[in-house]
């Protein structure tokens, strides 16, 4: 087989089913179908306008459904409903012959069947319509809706049916009933009536019967199924350079129609999907392999431009930018970008029929693109949603896609376990630690280490605490040192909760406290001192500490040992995230997040106190006497955090105590005096007027005339630092000026800073008995 086998797979696949139309046109004469309405009689075709005005007057405005809700906005859709149970629709033989036509057109197995389920009887009148959307599938068994148009006399009202990016557009008619079937998942509308009213019943159409054919007879099956083989057994080639991999462990075949999670399975797949699902079934049978229905999440992102767009404007400043602007109202594709090369494909699976319980479950496998095939592209579907991001630095102007795609998903049998373990790791945890149990260790292990490849991605999973919680258990059933470690390692310091503690004690007393060290560091190996961004520290999970080191330490001498580690790790990537933003003056939004940093801060330190950390209570104290607005906001929130005297907090309070003492010690600021110290941060020439503007006691004013980039670096500097200087533009002259003025708020917050040392230091010398 030359060329990519899984390629191969979907070219045979692409040729193999005939033709499958997404929807299907059939006309009867007006005298195969009779409707009666009560209180109105039997409807006479065409419809003439005095029976529509007849029909509106027991009609009511129809509602649409959006996620849960049900709505009815006259903008969506403005049509009549009448009530289901005033009308009486009878038809001849030929219905049941239309519907099998439908049937195989849609691409429907001889043995399945159409059935139809009356859902609705609409009135368009002149000027009505209703808005692009797609049916729900009100039923499991509902694959698709069939539309049928009374005979009338009207222009407009097409009915428009969108599969993968082609329309058809179906126009009622004067003197026959028109039937379209279409598929569920199709988007569809219909345009304003011009002229007339258009009359329509329209129906559920339910699948009875597998919609699978046999396909075991079927040739091609032998084909796909050395496809899948060669699949299976060729190295992938790893991008740059010749290096070779393994061989892709499994191939998602990405199916053309959307499926809801409800209505996904083997038996209502639909046109097109159903024979290659049978075939493709038949064919992994054939090879050896499993194969299950799932639903994958995939992103594209393009290398796109927006050609309306003026490239001037990603340059110089617009001073009185309207924030909104930046906003992307709706969809970024109901707008015409122009795509060039696609940077990056992702492809995630989010469900699938477990193989062994049948039913549908969340799972989260992400899948190499060696790993995915399929006929259509998926850019020739409908992205359900798409962003469209400028020029950011890194990338040229970008759109990415998201797209919802069924897939089957196949492997090689033997490949069970590593593949199912992939998409769902707690049920792999659950097994190894069941196979152990049984006495089975060898086998347990083997199959652990079979994991090893891709269980890296295990701390990725939603779920995390229950997942530690399985890990800790396998960990340690499994009795190997290596194996252990390697199976919790993915995981993160912050996942480890009180409820742990058992589990956690027992793996520390059995494999050692080199083991637990190890252990602790790969869990903090995600954060790095003052890696900004990129992993922050778990200051929610900091709080909690004490608790879980009681329960740790309430279980005997390794865990006390491995909580005393936990808690210096945690000091580190606190102090870490911490020190860099503890310089300069203290602004309020700096003291916003410095006073929440006191609840995980005191976490910390009666965690360290409750264990006799003298370590890190003494770093903490260092930390605290560091002389710095900010250092003594957050050791400030800290002990305020603490609440009620406890061990571990004395030292804090005292020093605390002494700074606010030596700050009310400082004589006030005269009246009359205006100088403002500038916070260092930047020498140039404006910031240097500035400084001495700012320090000038006697002064209060300044007009400073300055173009638009200078006037912009003077206020920034101003707004940064929340200096009470007002500004002001004075647009006259050039360049305009900018007019600076110190205001009273310098004396107000001097006065409130001492009016809050005083309370703290009352409240200190209360709750802390700091002398005084
Ligand atoms: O009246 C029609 O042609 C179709 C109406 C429709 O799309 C619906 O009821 O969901
Ligand atoms: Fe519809």
């Amino acid at each position: 087989m030359p060329g990519i086998a899984r390629e191969q797979v979907a070219e045979l696949l692409a040729t193999s089913a005939e033709f499958a139309a997404a929807s299907a046109l059939r006309k009867l004469p007006g005298t195969d179908l009779s409707v009666a309405v009560d209180g109105l009689g039997p409807l006479r075709f065409p419809v003439a306008d005095e029976q529509a005005v007849q029909l509106r007057e027991l009609g009511r405005r129809a509602q649409f459904g959006r996620g849960e809700q049900t709505l009815t906005d006259p903008e969506v859709r403005d049509t009549w409903e009448i009530p289901k149970e005033l009308v009486r629709v009878q038809w001849t033989e030929a219905f049941t012959t239309v519907l099998d036509g439908m049937r195989a057109e849609l691409g429907l197995p001889p043995h399945c069947r159409l059935m139809p389920e009356l859902h609705s009887m609409l009135l368009y009148e002149t000027g009505q319509f209703f808005v692009p959307h797609q049916d729900s599938e009100k039923d499991d068994a509902m694959v698709a809706t069939l539309v049928v148009s009374l005979p009338s006399a009207h222009t407009g009202g097409e009915l428009v049916v969108e599969h993968q990016g082609q329309t058809k557009k179906y126009r009622g008619l004067k003197t026959a009933v028109s039937l379209v079937a279409f598929y569920s998942d199709c988007r569809h509308q219909v345009l304003p009536v011009k002229k007339g009213n258009r009359v329509t019943l329209t129906y559920n159409l339910l699948l009875a019967g597998d919609s699978q054919a046999a396909a075991a007879k079927n040739p091609l099956v032998s084909e796909l199924a050395a496809g899948l083989l060669t699949h299976f057994a060729t190295p992938v080639v790893l991008p740059y350079g010749s290096r070779r991999g393994e061989p892709p462990t499994r191939l998602a075949y990405l199916l053309d129609h959307e499926y809801t999670a409800r209505g996904l399975s083997w038996s209502r797949l639909k046109g097109s999907d159903a024979a290659r699902g049978a075939l493709l079934r038949a064919a992994a049978e054939r090879a050896g392999c499993e194969i299950t229905l799932a639903l994958a999440e995939i992103q594209e992102t393009w290398d796109a431009y927006d050609p309306d767009e003026d490239e001037d404007a990603w340059y110089g400043h617009h001073e009185d930018e309207d924030p909104d602007d930046y906003e992307n109202p709706g969809s970024a594709d109901d707008k015409q970008y122009v795509l060039q090369d696609l940077i990056e494909t992702s492809t995630t699976l989010a469900h699938w029929i477990g193989p062994e319980t049948g039913r549908l479950e969340d799972i989260s496998l992400d899948l190499s693109d060696a790993e995915v095939a399929s006929t259509t592209p998926t850019a020739d579907m409908t992205p359900y949603s798409s962003e469209y991001e400028g020029y950011m630095g890194n990338y040229g102007n970008t759109l990415d896609r998201w797209y919802r795609r069924a897939a089957l998903v196949i492997w090689p049998q033997g490949q069970g376990f590593a593949s199912r373990a992939e998409a769902s790791p707690g049920w792999a945890l659950d097994e190894l630690a069941a196979t152990a149990r049984a006495g089975k260790i060898g086998e347990a292990r083997e199959a652990a280490r079979s994991l090893e490849s891709f269980w890296h991605a295990a701390g990725r999973y939603p779920g995390q605490t229950e997942l530690v919680g399985k890990a800790l258990e396998a960990a340690r059933e499994l009795d190997d040192a290596q194996v252990a470690v390697m199976l919790l390692r993915p995981f993160a310091l912050e996942r480890l909760v009180p409820p742990h503690g058992p589990a956690f004690a027992a793996l520390a007393a059995h494999y050692g406290d080199t083991w637990t060290d190890g252990l602790l560091r790969h869990w903090t190996e995600g954060w790095r001192p003052g890696s900004y961004g990129l992993a922050q520290a778990p200051l929610e999970w900091f709080e909690d500490l004490p608790w879980l080191c009681a329960a740790l330490s309430a279980e005997g001498n390794a865990s006390t040992a491995a909580a005393r580690r936990i808690v210096e790790l945690s000091w580190t990537m606190f102090a870490g995230q911490v020190a860099p933003a503890l310089d300069g003056p203290l602004t309020s939004r700096r003291e916003a997040w410095l006073t929440a940093l006191g609840a995980p801060c005191s976490g910390i330190i009666a965690a360290a106190a409750g264990l006799g950390s003298t370590g890190v209570l003494e770093n903490a104290h260092k930390l605290a006497r560091t002389a710095g607005d900010r250092t003594h906001a957050l050791a400030m929130a800290t002990l305020r955090a603490a609440g009620m005297r406890r061990a571990g907090f004395d030292e804090l309070a005292l020093s605390c105590a002494d700074r606010i003492r030596a700050l009310l010690a400082q004589p006030r600021r005269a009246p009359g005096d205006w100088s403002i110290e500038l916070p260092t941060g930047c020498s140039c020439e404006l910031c240097e007027t500035l400084g001495t503007f700012l320090r000038e006691p006697g002064r209060r004013a300044l007009d400073w005339p300055l173009a638009k980039d200078r006037r912009r670096h003077v206020h920034t500097r101003i707004d940064e630092a929340e200096l009470p200087v007002h500004h002001e533009t004075r647009r006259q002259g050039r360049p305009h000026t900018l007019v600076l003025t110190k205001t009273e708020a310098l004396f107000e917050r001097e006065r409130l800073a001492r009016e809050r040392h005083q309370a703290d230091l009352a409240w200190l010398t209360d709750e802390w008995k700091v002398s005084t």
